[in-house]
């Protein structure tokens, strides 16, 4: 077994897996770390309830051998209005994506060391050139990339970024079979991923039913431990009283019951990263952190910080002289502005300001829904300042104050 490598990813997650698949895809000696025993993997990191877009299942070519179910719609619902459009998705068997990715980057010649703990760099002049593993063992690479999501052994020990404990978002989900998906009052949620905005439930964040097929979903809560949490929280409740709350008092979940074993948590920051690489060094998907702050969406953002991480490790390999310090590295930070979070600040913005808004606001938001421009929707979605603007209330200056007074003065 050698010892040296292209490059070292530590963490098999869709970030580390994807740019694994890249690197190896184009001929590259590269060797994943990861800290779960290949038997079980994944086991605790089997966390995401992983709805998709075609956009990535086709960007990434992900087989439909691991979705559990395409769906139609995407569905918002505040405490008493529901909005629904027509947006085609996939909800993935996680576990199965996540071995997927392993085998795909495994049939191109990537390496896989399993019950392998990362847990700090080995460091040469003041550089990163390898990883300490499992107490004593080591491994080195020309590149090393973190992709361990939020616990960052790496980054965090050569100050690449700081990962804010106020910016945690937690979230747990379970499996559930015998919902009624359709009942009077509420969305049809057959073939659909439901988000909820409902500060009785989920303060501060939101919660979801994702439907997996005939009369099962995955359900979760997740949220931020932030200023709208403490003004909404429930005294003594933990993210998982949230979600049990939840099952008590709607009617959908009366006749359902929780699916053995089928239960995932997890937490990830929501925070703008300020820097990503240095010398030897990219850290890469939610170890940034890459999470989209709006909707949570993981996947397909860590994958393309893979995929960006991958082709900047490509461009300083293939000169004779590898020049990998961190001036050339920075090529990736740029990267990630660029396709991985484009407009990331102003999303973050509205993120912010939806999560202090009340149940109230939420209720007039969803039924103004229905009246904006489907291309409004879409530039508001994709953080353009203009089209945000012009969906604020007299009502919201108040939100709109105090969110930008915490952001300039963090
Ligand atoms: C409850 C929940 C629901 C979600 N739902 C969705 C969703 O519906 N759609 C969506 O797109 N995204 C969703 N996400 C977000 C998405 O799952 C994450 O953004 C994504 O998994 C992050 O990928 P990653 O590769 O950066 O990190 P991770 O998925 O965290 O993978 C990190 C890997 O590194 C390994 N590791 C950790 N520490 C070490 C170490 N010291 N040494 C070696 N290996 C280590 C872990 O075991 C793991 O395999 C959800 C997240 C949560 C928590």
């Amino acid at each position: 077994m050698t010892d040296t490598y292209d490059v070292i990813i530590a963490g098999a997650g869709p970030a580390g897996g994807q740019a694994a698949r890249d690197l190896a895809a184009r001929g590259y000696d590269v060797c994943v770390l990861e800290t779960e025993s290949e038997e079980e993997f994944p086991s605790r990191s089997n966390k995401s309830t992983a709805g998709t877009f075609p956009s990535t299942m086709a960007s990434f070519n992900i087989p439909d051998e691991v979705v559990m179910n395409f769906t139609d719609d995407v569905v918002l619902e505040s405490p008493n209005h529901h909005f629904e459009r027509h947006q085609p998705g996939a909800v993935l068997e996680f576990a199965d994506f996540k071995n997927w990715l392993v085998d795909e980057s495994r049939a191109d010649g990537a390496e896989y060391r399993f019950d392998a703990r990362v847990s700090k760099p080995v460091m040469e002049d003041g550089e990163i050139v390898g990883v300490r593993y499992n107490g004593d063992e080591e491994v080195y690479g020309d590149i090393i990339i973190d992709a361990t999501g939020p616990s960052a052994p790496l980054a965090k020990a050569l100050d690449v970024c700081v990962l804010e404990r106020e910016k945690q978002a937690i979230g747990i989900e379970y499996e559930f079979e015998g919902l009624d998906l359709d009942p009077a009052g509420y969305a049809d949620l057959t073939d659909t991923m439901m988000l909820r905005l409902d500060h009785n439930i989920a303060p501060g964040g939101y919660s979801w039913i994702f439907h997996t097929g005939e009369d099962t979903a995955k359900v979760g809560v997740c949220y931020l431990q932030n200023e709208a949490h403490r003004q909404n929280a429930q005294s003594g409740y933990t993210v998982d009283d949230y979600l049990q709350y939840w099952v008590d008092t709607d009617p959908r979940f009366e006749n359902a019951s929780r699916i053995e074993g089928k239960q995932h948590r997890g937490s990830a920051h929501v925070q703008l990263p300020k820097r990503m690489s240095t010398d030897n060094f990219m850290a890469i998907g939610d170890t940034v952190p890459t999470v989209d702050p709006l909707w949570g969406e993981g996947i397909d953002k860590c994958m393309r910080s893979g995929r960006v991480a991958a082709a900047t490790a490509d461009r300083v390999l293939t000169h004779s002289e590898r020049d990998t310090s961190a001036s050339e590295l920075a090529i990736y930070d740029q990267l990630w502005h660029e396709r991985v979070a484009p407009k990331g600040k102003n999303r973050l913005f509205m993120t912010e300001m939806l999560y202090r808004a009340s149940n109230e606001r939420y209720d007039t938001l969803l039924e103004d829904l229905h009246r904006v421009p489907q291309k409004r929707l879409n530039a508001v979605n994709d953080g353009n300042p203009l089209a945000m603007f012009q969906m604020l209330k007299f009502e919201d200056l108040s939100i709109l104050a105090s969110t930008a007074k915490d952001w300039f003065s963090n």
